[in-house]
């Protein structure tokens, strides 16, 4: 199972410019997470943060016990072993065969024998559908392939954590939707805490268990899905909906996917409460991913403290039994 990671108060700047501060939230062990806002929020940032490869100023990240922020280089460096990155730009090597790059953190970090590293490689290109693709150069095959070269790229050593910022960067809304699925399936297979960087509401509206929004300099909220997709808070809806009206302004303007999402889920989520976009099943064939019970279990925990539009998304099957109230 994957691994809970708890970021307490954190704050970082640049100079004198203040990225975003106090922002707490955990990330549920084996769950799916989507943290979206507005361009220039400070996203990425987190995500190094999160790895230890920024330094926020004040604050706490806890994975496996260590401090990612304040502890020593070796210790952070230990910890790092426990995360797969998949970075916007899939970050693959232009001259290296996709198989070659696949294999770079076996080689690089392992002492893996060849045939174990051909085994592993083949495993995770089935994983993201790029069998048969092994000899291509990155510059031969499409965007959408790209992300999934960097996808299992980021799954060769078997992380218990992994990071995506915009998997969907550059894809349209058809390779976007594959995407979103693969990450459903990757983690019914793997149970890896998952944290999706995005400002595409494809992904946002069917992928994670748990959303939260970065906005000016603050963690606007973080909690399970229902919470932000039934949230009332005006920067919340404008961005869930697509308006023009609202806090989100030009200078945190959105791109093309971001608008082909609104297409479809903005008019969902801006009429009248009514059900929710689905949450996307793994694909037929696979396991049901594990995190769905624990989930579960911890709603019904939290229920007292939701507010009562995300209870009425959850429905009374998801309320604590008689008994189970705490
Ligand atoms: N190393 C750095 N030095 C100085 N400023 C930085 C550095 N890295 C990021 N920033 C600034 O921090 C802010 C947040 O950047 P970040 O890339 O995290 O935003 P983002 O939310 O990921 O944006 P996008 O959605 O466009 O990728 C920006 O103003 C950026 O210029």
């Amino acid at each position: 199972m994957g691994i809970e990671v708890i970021v307490e108060g954190l704050t970082k700047s640049f100079g004198r410019q203040t990225v975003w501060q106090d922002v707490s939230l955990t990330l549920p062990p084996g769950e799916v997470s989507v943290l979206l806002g507005p361009s220039g929020t400070g996203k990425t940032v987190f995500l190094k943060s999160v790895i230890g490869l920024l330094k926020p100023e004040r604050g706490r990240v806890l994975v496996n016990g260590v401090d990612m922020v304040n502890s020593p280089e070796r210790d952070i460096y230990e910890v790092r072993k426990l995360f797969g990155l998949m970075f916007q730009d899939g970050a693959l090597f232009g001259s290296m065969s996709l198989f070659d790059n696949i294999a770079f953190p076996l080689r690089e970090h392992t002492r893996t024998k060849e045939t174990k590293i051909r085994r592993i490689v083949m495993e995770r290109m089935e994983m993201v559908g790029l069998l048969g693709a092994e000899r291509k150069l990155p510059g031969e095959i499409s965007g959408g392939m790209r992300k999934r070269a960097g996808l299992a790229r980021a799954l060769v050593l078997d992380p218990q954590i992994v990071l995506c910022d915009e998997p969907d960067s550059g894809l349209d809304p058809v390779r976007t939707s594959y995407l979103s699925q693969l990450l459903i399936d990757l983690n019914a297979q793997t149970d890896a805490t998952m944290l999706i960087v995005t400002h595409n509401l494809d992904i946002a509206a069917t992928v994670p268990d748990n959303m939260g929004m970065l906005f000016r300099r603050g963690l606007v909220a973080f909690g399970p899905r229902e919470v932000l997709l039934t949230s009332e808070e005006p920067v919340v809806r404008q961005f869930l909906t697509g308006r023009r009206e609202g806090p989100i302004g030009m200078s945190e303007e959105k791109d093309e996917a971001t608008l082909a999402g609104e297409l479809r889920y903005g008019a969902q989520l801006s009429g009248p409460p009514g059900p929710l976009p689905a949450q996307l099943e793994p694909s037929p064939g696979l396991p049901a991913r594990s995190a769905v019970r624990r989930r579960q279990a911890r709603v019904r925990e939290l229920w007292d403290e939701l507010p009562a539009p995300a209870r009425a998304a959850l429905g009374a099957a998801a309320a604590p039994g008689p008994g189970e109230r705490a």
